[in-house]
This record gives C-alpha cells, sequence and structure tokens, in this order.
C-alpha cells in the first residue's frame, strides 16, 4: 500500500506544468530509462521564489517531482542544497527500492537547476561577521575533499559545498541517460551524509573551450601541455570563487595538498610526495588570498584515518591517477575520438640526429620529449632511445640516447612572477619531479645540474626554496 503522502502527490501534483517567471531548469533521466523529470525554479536573494515540474514516466515519478517542488516552497538556497534522494523519498512517506529510482532523478532534476540557477540568480548574504563567516569547499567525491570539507566544518561556523561538472563525452547530457555524472552524484551523497548543502556547478562548456580545446590543440603543435594547471588557473577556481559571492561565502576551501605563507604566496605542502603546489602554480596572488588548504599540514595516511573516524565511505577511495577527461579512455582514446583531423593518426618518420630513418610512429602526438617507452627501438648499440623533439611541420620524430637529452638551459615564455627573479633558486619542470636547484635569467632557467628532457609546453614553477614565486612555460 502506497503511504498517503505518496497518493496525495500522485492524486494532486504540486506545481506540475507551471513555468515560474524567469526560471532556470534542470533535467534528469530520459531515453534509457523511459522517466524524465524537469525541475524549474527561481532564486530571489537568498530563497526560492518559485518552482513547478513536469514528468514523464510512472506514478512515482510525477510523485516525486511534486514532492520537491513542495520541499522547495520559501526555502532558504542553502536549505534547497540540501535535499537529496531521502528527503524526497521520506516526504512520500518512503519508497521501495524499486521506486527509489525517481527520487534519485527528481533530486538529480532539482540540482541541475539550482546549480545553474544560483550561478546567475542567487544573492546569499554572508553570516554575520562575528559568526566565524561562511567557507564553500570544492568537493570531488573523494577522499581528500570530503576530509577537506570535514576539517573546514570543524573550523568555520558554516559550510556549503560544490561539485563541478567538467565533462560529459558528446551526446551524453541529463536527457539522453538516466544517470547524472556518477562523480558529482557521489559528492552530493557524501556531502549530504556530511549534513552539508551541496551544489553542482555545470562549467562543462567553459572546461571545453578553456581546457580541452587549448589542450588539443597544444598537442597538434608538438607540444606537452599541463591541462591541470590551465583548468586551476583560469577555470575553475575563478568559477567556484564566483560561485562562493553568490552563496556569501569569503573563501574557498580545496582538498589540494599545499600551503600558503602567511604573505600570500603558494608553499609545498608538508608531505612532499603528495605535494599539488605545481598544479595551483598559474594561481594569482587574489586567488590565492581567498583560498584555504586544510590538508596542507597533513599526510595521506593521516586524511585517510579521520576520514575513516567519521566513517566516511571514501576512506579508503584510491586516489585518482590521470586526467579527469581521459578517465575509462585513456589519452590515445580520446585523442582518436576528439582530436579532429589534426590529431588524426598519420605514420611519420623516427630519425636519429642526423636524420637518418630508423623507424616510424603512428602521429607525432603520440610521443613526447623524454619518453622512451612505446618507441620499439633501440640504437645501434642496445642502447635505449628516447625522444629528443618533435616536429610537428613534417611529422618527424628525432630520438637519441639519453645523454642527448641532458641540458642545463630551459628557455621559457609567459614568465609571471611574484617576486624578484633573483629569488628564484629552484624550479620544478613537471609534476611530480624534484625541484632542481636553478638561476633564473633572461626568460629562462639556468640548472646547476643537467635534466634529461625539459618538454615544451610543460609548466616551470618557479620556487625560492619550498615558496612558488613564479610560473612560465617550457619554450622550444
Ligand atoms: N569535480 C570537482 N569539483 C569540485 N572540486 C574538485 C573537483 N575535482 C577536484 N576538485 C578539488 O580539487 C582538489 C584536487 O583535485 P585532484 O583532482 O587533485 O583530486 P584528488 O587529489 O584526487 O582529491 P580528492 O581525493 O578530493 O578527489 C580536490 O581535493 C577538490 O577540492
Amino acid at each position: 500500500m502506497p503511504d498517503e503522502r505518496f497518493a496525495d502527490h500522485l492524486s494532486f501534483p504540486r506545481g506540475r506544468g507551471h513555468t515560474p517567471a524567469g526560471a532556470v531548469a534542470g533535467n534528469a533521466g530520459g531515453a534509457l530509462c523511459g522517466d524524465l523529470v524537469t525541475i524549474r525554479l527561481r532564486i530571489e536573494g537568498d530563497r526560492i521564489a518559485d518552482a513547478g515540474f513536469d514528468a514523464e514516466g510512472c506514478g512515482a515519478t510525477i510523485a516525486a517531482g511534486s514532492a520537491v517542488v513542495e520541499l522547495l516552497d520559501g526555502a532558504h538556497v542553502l536549505d534547497a542544497a540540501r535535499i537529496g534522494t531521502t528527503q524526497v523519498a521520506d516526504a512520500l512517506g518512503g519508497l521501495s527500492v524499486g521506486k527509489l529510482h525517481a527520487a534519485d532523478l527528481a533530486a538529480d532534476a532539482l540540482h541541475r537547476a539550482l546549480g545553474r540557477a544560483v550561478r546567475t540568480q542567487a544573492a546569499v548574504p554572508a553570516p554575520r561577521p562575528d559568526g566565524g563567516g561562511r567557507t564553500l569547499v570544492a568537493m570531488s567525491g573523494g577522499v581528500d575533499s570530503a576530509v577537506a570539507a570535514l576539517l573546514s566544518a570543524q573550523d568555520a561556523t558554516d559550510v556549503a559545498t560544490v561539485t563541478l561538472e567538467l565533462w560529459a563525452d558528446d551526446g551524453h547530457d541529463g536527457t539522453q541517460s538516466c544517470c547524472s555524472a556518477d562523480a558529482v552524484r557521489g559528492a552530493r551523497a557524501l556531502a549530504h551524509r556530511m549534513g552539508l548543502p551541496h551544489f553542482t556547478l555545470d562549467l562543462r562548456a567553459e572546461f571545453r573551450a578553456g581546457v580541452v580545446d587549448p589542450w588539443l590543440a597544444d598537442h597538434a603543435r608538438g607540444l606537452t601541455p599541463n591541462p591541470c594547471v590551465r583548468c586551476n588557473g583560469h577555470v575553475r577556481l575563478d568559477a567556484m570563487l564566483d560561485y562562493a559571492d553568490r552563496l556569501g561565502a569569503a573563501t574557498l576551501a580545496t582538498g589540494h595538498y599545499a600551503r600558503i605563507t602567511p604573505d600570500g604566496l603558494l608553499r609545498q605542502a608538508l608531505d612532499e610526495g603528495k605535494d599539488q603546489a605545481y598544479m595551483l602554480a598559474a594561481l594569482a596572488p587574489g586567488t590565492i588570498a581567498r583560498l584555504r588548504f586544510p590538508l596542507g599540514e597533513l599526510r595521506k595516511p593521516q586524511v585517510r584515518e579521520l576520514a575513516a573516524q567519521a566513517g566516511l565511505p571514501v576512506a579508503r577511495k584510491p586516489d585518482s591517477q590521470d586526467l579527469c577527461f581521459l578517465a575509462g579512455v585513456g589519452r590515445a582514446g580520446f585523442l582518436a575520438r576528439h582530436g579532429g583531423p589534426a590529431l588524426g593518426d598519420v605514420p611519420g618518420d623516427v630519425v636519429d640526429r642526423d636524420g637518418t630513418k630508423l623507424g616510424e610512429h603512428r602521429g607525432h602526438h603520440h610521443l613526447t620529449v623524454g619518453q622512451r617507452k612505446g618507441l620499439g627501438l633501440t640504437g645501434g648499440t642496445g642502447e635505449p632511445l628516447h625522444v629528443l623533439r618533435t616536429d610537428p611541420a613534417t611529422n618527424t620524430v628525432v630520438v637519441g640516447p639519453r645523454a642527448a637529452l641532458a641540458t642545463t638551459h630551459v628557455p621559457l615564455r609567459d614568465v609571471t612572477l611574484h617576486r624578484a627573479p633573483e629569488r628564484v633558486d629552484r624550479v620544478r619542470l613537471r609534476y611530480r619531479s624534484h625541484a632542481l636547484p636553478c638561476t633564473l635569467r633572461d626568460g629562462a632557467v639556468e640548472l646547476h645540474e643537467p635534466v634529461h628532457g625539459a618538454a615544451p609546453g610543460q609548466v616551470a614553477c618557479l620556487l625560492q626554496g619550498d615558496v612558488v614565486v613564479g610560473c612560465a612555460t617550457i619554450a622550444r
């Protein structure tokens, strides 16, 4: 027997077919599962001013859409962000496992609409200054950002969370798939479990234009780009800070392993093996001033322990390994699928330093300076060969012994410095590589010891000790 609340929503759906003036819509479900929910809402200031819905499919879908509209009635934006599958199901008197799917869809549609509406309509005041302020925590669904949220909630009086939807394969959106992006859902469930409001910020268009397209273009130009540095520096942190403004949050906390010096510069994390200051090197000082890194003084095992103590299901979740948009397809698969004609597989010559052909490759963009694996070649003496340089104009790859990669002179472009150039005494030329003693002179770093292979396109993180004092790109 369905609960009478369920029957009531089904018989008298609240706001069905209603489109509030100035509404922002969010969809979930679609062709694959046959159920589709659309939630429409308008925010004024810090409240949901009006909401309506449409639903196709089973009765539970209609009841769930109606329950969301009722839950939203006059709700504070931060309370609306606490509504998840459980709240929708509870509002219907509980749902059987088979019908929970309807509550999932309605919650997904709500969060798509809410996430978009906050971007353009919300103006949530900051909490009273004596109350400790509000922090927005960037939650990926992994253990690091979950613990960052946990620690922020212990510190700040008021915490909200946000997850970015950055990438969905072509044709995969809320209306065609039965599920929203898994990561976003997982992060939302985690935030709700901690009692925190959760927002979804759809940055797919900005991410494609500001990160993926330049990454593809750099590959076509024979460079080895760092999309994460670009993403942090020019796309996601700025977008999340704008979002924080809308939600009255003065600060943004992330699960990055990094620290901030008293004079506002980035500093490497205590846990050197996890340090991510390199990934954040392109941030402007104004951005850094609003960031908090609650994990900067912790080591990874401590972070996992904190998560376990708090009963978070992600305590043992493995770390993410690769670029987020390559998940499931890998680099070569992604290039084949999204690279277009400029990055199609076109065989070219592998030559030695004298231009003698040694073999063939399937496209220069699959190879990067310093690379040994994947060439399938050894030199005449049996010595392994490495990529010395790639030439996109002729689709030629030049190889040689490791010794030929050695250099002490690394030319730079797009140098940004936050302190005088004389203060640069170390440089990191790759993520997860050691910092190398150096001097910065005439737009290049002069290394005190040779390095084997500095790949054009990679970021050079300019350090004074363990403090990031600048950033540049390695030039050809
Ligand atoms: N999709 C996302 N939405 C919101 N914040 C994100 C997202 N992806 C990453 N972040 C933020 O950036 C931080 C560093 O991201 P990174 O990809 O390095 O994740 P990570 O070290 O595996 O952390 P986590 O364990 O939290 O996934 C995260 O801890 C989180 O605060």
